[in-house]
């Protein structure tokens, strides 16, 4: 279970985001929409522990019974992936993933099986040399997406993952997210202006703005 708890984060003491509380539940997407500038982007860095310097926030974040708000971001474990899907450059498909896995998994041959398995489950076998520059915009979206999910994360933060991609690859690309979320069951927290992206029968949490 993921619980944000009274969160406020201002900027120059004006409020951004005030109060702001939820619950999701493990295999949950909760959707987070309003209009543009409201502090969407903002609150979930925040969630991660990446808030900028120029903000601050009093709140609590809990995950699986545990305060999260008060760690580091790597100790958080919780995956982010964002509208513009960053891979590195000078790493090919496999490094790029290899990377995100947990120290846990030791040894290179275990690192890159994981790595492989991961592909092939998510049907992109013969990845794993590629140039990430090679890529089309759907397979860097959903091997972005692989990598966030292969650090084991305990939690998603789908920052409008789907509006760089054009309607049939967005389609597309949704219900790939859906099926590696199901599988997970943990808790999702998207951000989207599409009303289209809400799972059917989602919960929507909508932030209004405060005005200037
Ligand atoms: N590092 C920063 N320094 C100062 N202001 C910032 C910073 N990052 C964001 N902002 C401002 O904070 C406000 C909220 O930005 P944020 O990106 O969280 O909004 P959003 O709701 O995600 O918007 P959108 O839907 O357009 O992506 C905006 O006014 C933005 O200009």
């Amino acid at each position: 279970m993921l619980c944000v708890k009274d969160c406020t984060i201002a900027r120059a003491s004006r409020p951004l985001v005030e109060g702001m509380s939820f619950k999701v539940a493990p295999g949950e997407i909760l959707t987070l929409m309003g209009p543009s500038g409201v502090g969407k982007s903002t609150f979930l860095s925040w969630m991660i522990g990446a808030l900028p310097a120029e903000f601050s926030a009093t709140g609590e974040l809990w995950l699986n019974q545990q305060r999260r708000d008060t760690l580091p971001t790597e100790r958080r474990h919780i995956g982010i992936l964002f509208q513009d899907a960053l891979l590195f450059a000078h790493l090919n498909v496999g490094q790029n993933l290899a990377m995100a896995l947990p120290a846990a998994v030791k040894g290179r041959a275990s690192r890159q099986s994981h790595v492989e398995q991961a592909l092939a489950h998510a049907r992109l076998d013969n990845f794993s040399r590629r140039d990430p520059a090679t890529l089309s915009g759907g397979e860097r979206a959903r091997i972005s997406l692989l990598r966030a999910l292969l650090a084991k994360p305990e939690a998603l933060l789908l920052d409008e993952p789907f509006s760089r991609l054009d309607r049939p690859l967005r389609e597309q690309f949704r219900q790939f997210v859906w099926q590696q979320v199901a599988q997970l069951r943990i808790p999702v927290v998207l951000v989207t202006h599409d009303p289209q992206d809400i799972p059917t029968g989602g919960r929507v949490v909508t932030l209004p703005g405060l005005g200037d």
